[in-house]
């Protein structure tokens, strides 16, 4: 995607992983708003941007994403400060196997509508001019992972991507749909999960098995693939320390006879 002069909406970017991603688009020409409910390191990363790429391009929106009113409202303030929306990231999440329904409503309700808003600004039988949404899963997502409803509100990221991204609807819309699965990544995240003692032994031990932490920068080279490959739509990208792949190119029971596995690609 050419981001130039495009605008972009990124969820919990004030810091770690949506930072990471906000300026990376940044860096490629588009316009970014920021959405956290941290205000005060929305703030200030706001206006680091601002002095790096220029205040007209950068704008934070404080913005609980479990509040419907409050997501609606700041994708109608992207819409009337920038004059149009073109990539959504939804990346905000918390790990918290104690307060799982708290959980549930940020990593996965939020980002099902995260995505309907996406349609209904950019999707083209709105009036929009079409666009990308990128979803931030897990390699928990993909694989069991111990602390069990945060990897369910994950795999339900890829579900929704994936569906999301069958081309039967793209010719309407023009808005593809596609998820990246992170493995353990140096952020905020990381220092004080939620979780019970067993849970995160467990972790510590999966995370020394696969190789060890990767760094913010590696992540987003996962992003920059997802922007970069135009023919990707309902596409799960795991990112590691061992590299990047992509996942669900097995045929389906439809497919599967006659072999003729349609991967979802863009035709628009
Ligand atoms: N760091 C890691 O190892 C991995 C992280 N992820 C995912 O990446 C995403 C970003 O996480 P990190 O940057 O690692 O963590 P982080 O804790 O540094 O950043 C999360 C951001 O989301 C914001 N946020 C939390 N709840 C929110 C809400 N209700 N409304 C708006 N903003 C909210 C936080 O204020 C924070 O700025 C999450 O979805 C996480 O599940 C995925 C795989 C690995
Ligand atoms: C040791 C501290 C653990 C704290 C964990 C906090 C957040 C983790 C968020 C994730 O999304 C974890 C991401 C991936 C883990 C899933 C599988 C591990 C696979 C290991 C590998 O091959 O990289």
């Amino acid at each position: 995607m050419q981001l130039s002069g495009k605008v972009a909406l990124v969820t919990g970017a004030a810091q770690g992983l949506g930072k990471g991603c906000a300026e990376a688009i940044l860096e490629r020409g588009a316009k970014v708003a920021l959405l956290d409910t941290n205000e005060s390191a929305g703030q200030e990363t706001a206006a680091d941007f601002a002095l790096k790429y220029g205040a007209d391009r950068c704008t934070f929106i404080l913005c609980d994403v479990t509040a419907k009113d409050q997501l609606e409202g700041a994708f109608q303030k992207v819409v009337d400060h920038f004059g149009g929306l073109d990539l959504v990231v939804n990346n905000a999440g918390i790990l918290n196997e104690v307060q799982w329904e708290k959980c549930i409503d940020v990593n996965l309700v939020s980002v099902v509508r995260g995505c309907h808003l996406g349609l209904r600004y950019m999707g083209k039988q709105n009036g929009g001019n079409g666009g990308l949404i990128i979803n931030m899963s897990s390699v928990a997502g993909l694989y069991a992972f111990p602390s069990p409803v945060y990897a369910t509100t994950k795999a339900g990221v890829v579900g929704l991507t994936r569906s999301l991204g069958m081309d039967y609807k793209l010719g309407r819309d023009c808005v593809r749909v596609n998820a990246l699965c992170p493995s353990f990544t140096t952020t905020a995240i990381l220092a004080d999960p939620e979780v019970p003692e067993d849970q995160y032994q467990h972790m510590k031990d999966m995370l020394e098995r696969g190789g060890g932490l990767m760094q913010i920068p590696d992540v987003v080279k996962g992003l920059a693939k997802l922007l970069d490959e135009d023919d990707k739509n309902g596409a799960v990208l795991e990112v590691t320390v061992q590299g990047m792949k992509y996942h669900g190119d097995e045929s389906g029971p439809w497919d599967r006879e006659s072999g003729t596995h349609q991967p979802n690609l863009c035709i628009a």
